[in-house]
């Protein structure tokens, strides 16, 4: 698992360690790891070190030395003259850096204005540097964030740097994982600082490739010499309408793409008919089910149906339409799967407030319907009080295709049934919906179709460590 922790966490965990250390042991860790991610700056080249107030601005100064020595030429511009870190300084000049007014046509940039200790949002002579960035587009790299983030948060409120690549310290931070600020961070290095066994729990974490062991609650069948499809689960699906009877062959065609064993369709006669026409695995009809699918392409009677869901006590993924209807809290376990559009309906605000603090207002979701929020986007988040959140890294913007979230509710619900928690079947379901979609076509267009095929491939070869 990828961890990001808190600036708080960072920073006890920093004092910790130094109290352990000769002075100024850390900041040339981070140097000498920021000068190494800089290999590919050409001898002779020239780089401008934009140098902010504080820490950040002595990590770029003392890594400027490193650069110095291998012969790249450094320029030094300073935020304010009279608060630099003193001895990054005199060590990056007295290596023949030159302090300039301001950048002009330098090809390679140093973002050290701020770090962790950053209030969001740029202003005077470093907004400037930022406007410059963005106007000249040298290949910047940020130290440890890009300027002017928020942090934790990961909004964007004011003017901030938008890096090419990101050398972060120790641990990553939620900015450089979710969005808005994650494309501010471009590719994110992590450099070990040794801070690792002094970090406590983290603010947000993403699943990688080698985490399949996740996945092993909703498969302890496998091994079973008794196991049958009743034992993987049955996941029920009330997806579709007249209007987009796609839907439900969207939705059930993720549910069949997951560890479930059997799926269950319950909807208009012509719609069944529809549905098992297709995929003539489908058992039409209520019956028994471990967890149900609600509201996918949902007509007028999604409200009617996610009711009779919940009639049934049981854990219940609800999407879409069906998100219009929902119950004051939940005594389900249930995973919500709203797009920006949908959360705002949810929680009365706009869309544009949505997409601008995603992790605020899913975690305002999550307490306030006592369920999982997943937000879906392009870093999908995961969202469940007393649960670290999670943030999606798989995936490109091609996912963005009709029909695509149909398939993940389908898909999440098919792991709810084998029994996973609404907090790893949502975070594992978005995963490898993402994985799907690279398996299917990562570099192009694709249909949500494809990603329901892929998606069993996906989850082998995540399960072998493959992927
Ligand atoms: N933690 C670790 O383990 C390690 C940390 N390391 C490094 O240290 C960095 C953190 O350093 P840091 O604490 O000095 O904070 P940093 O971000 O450089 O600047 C704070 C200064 O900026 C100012 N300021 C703030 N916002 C502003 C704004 N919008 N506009 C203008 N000014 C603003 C603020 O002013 P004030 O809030 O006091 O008014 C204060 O003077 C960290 O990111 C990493 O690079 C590594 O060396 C190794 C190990
Ligand atoms: N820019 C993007 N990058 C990656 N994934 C995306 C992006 N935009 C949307 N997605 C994903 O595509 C799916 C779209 O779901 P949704 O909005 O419900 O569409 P539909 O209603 O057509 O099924 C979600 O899984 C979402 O996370």
């Amino acid at each position: 698992m990828l961890t990001a922790h808190s600036v708080a966490d960072i920073r006890a965990a920093e004092e910790t360690l130094a109290a352990t250390l000769p002075d100024g042991v850390l900041m040339q860790r981070a140097a000498r790891g920021l000068a190494e991610a800089l290999a590919d700056v050409p001898t002779g080249d020239l780089v401008i070190a934009l140098i902010g107030p504080g820490n950040n601005g002595g990590d770029a100064l003392f890594a400027a030395t490193h650069l110095l020595d291998r012969g790249v030429r450094v320029d030094l511009c300073l935020f304010d003259e009279q608060k630099v870190h003193a001895e990054g300084l005199a060590a990056a000049t007295a290596a023949g850096a030159q302090v300039v007014a301001a950048p002009t046509q330098q090809r390679w940039c140093l973002d050290a204005v701020l770090g962790i200790g950053a209030r969001p949002g740029l202003e005077g002579k470093a907004a400037d540097w930022a406007a410059w960035i963005a106007e000249q587009r040298p290949f910047t790299v940020a130290v440890d964030v890009p300027s002017g983030v928020d942090v934790d948060g990961a909004t964007t409120p004011g003017t901030h740097v938008r890096a090419d690549a990101t050398v972060t310290f120790g641990t990553h931070k939620a900015a450089l994982l979710a969005d808005p600020s994650a494309p501010a961070a471009g590719d994110v290095h992590l450099v070990d600082i040794g801070l690792g066994p002094h970090l406590g729990e983290p603010l947000l974490e993403a699943i990688e490739p080698s985490d399949g062991h996740l996945l092993a609650p909703a498969l302890e069948w496998l091994d079973d010499p008794r196991a049958h499809k009743y034992k993987r689960g049955v996941v029920g699906v009330m997806a579709g309408s007249e209007q987009y009877a796609g839907a439900a062959h969207l939705c059930v065609a993720g549910a069949q793409a997951g560890t479930a064993g059997m799926v269950r369709f319950v909807g208009s006669d012509a719609l069944s008919a529809r549905v098992v026409d297709r995929a003539p695995e489908v058992v039409a009809g209520r019956g028994r089910v471990q967890a149900w699918v609600v509201g996918p392409g949902g007509g007028d009677d999604a409200g009617e149906q996610l009711a009779s869901a919940l009639e049934d006590d049981l854990p219940v993924v609800v999407d879409a339409s069906a998100l219009e209807h929902l119950p004051t809290t939940f005594l389900v376990p249930a995973l919500l799967t709203p797009h920006a559009g949908e959360l705002a309906a949810m929680l009365g605000v706009d869309r544009d407030d949505v997409e601008s603090d995603p992790l605020g207002h899913a975690t305002q979701a999550a307490f306030r319907w006592g369920a999982t929020v997943l937000l879906k986007g392009r870093r999908t988040l995961v969202v469940t009080q007393s649960r670290v959140t999670r943030v999606n890294l798989t995936g490109s913007s091609w996912l963005g295709t009709a029909g695509a979230g149909d398939v993940l509710a389908g898909f999440a619900g098919s792991l709810m049934a084998s029994g996973l928690h609404p907090h790893d079947a949502g975070s594992l379901a978005a995963f490898l919906h993402g994985a799907a979609a690279d398996v299917a076509n990562p570099d192009g267009p694709l249909t949500a179709t494809d990603v329901a095929a892929a998606l069993p491939v996906a989850t082998a070869e995540f399960l072998g460590g493959r992927l």
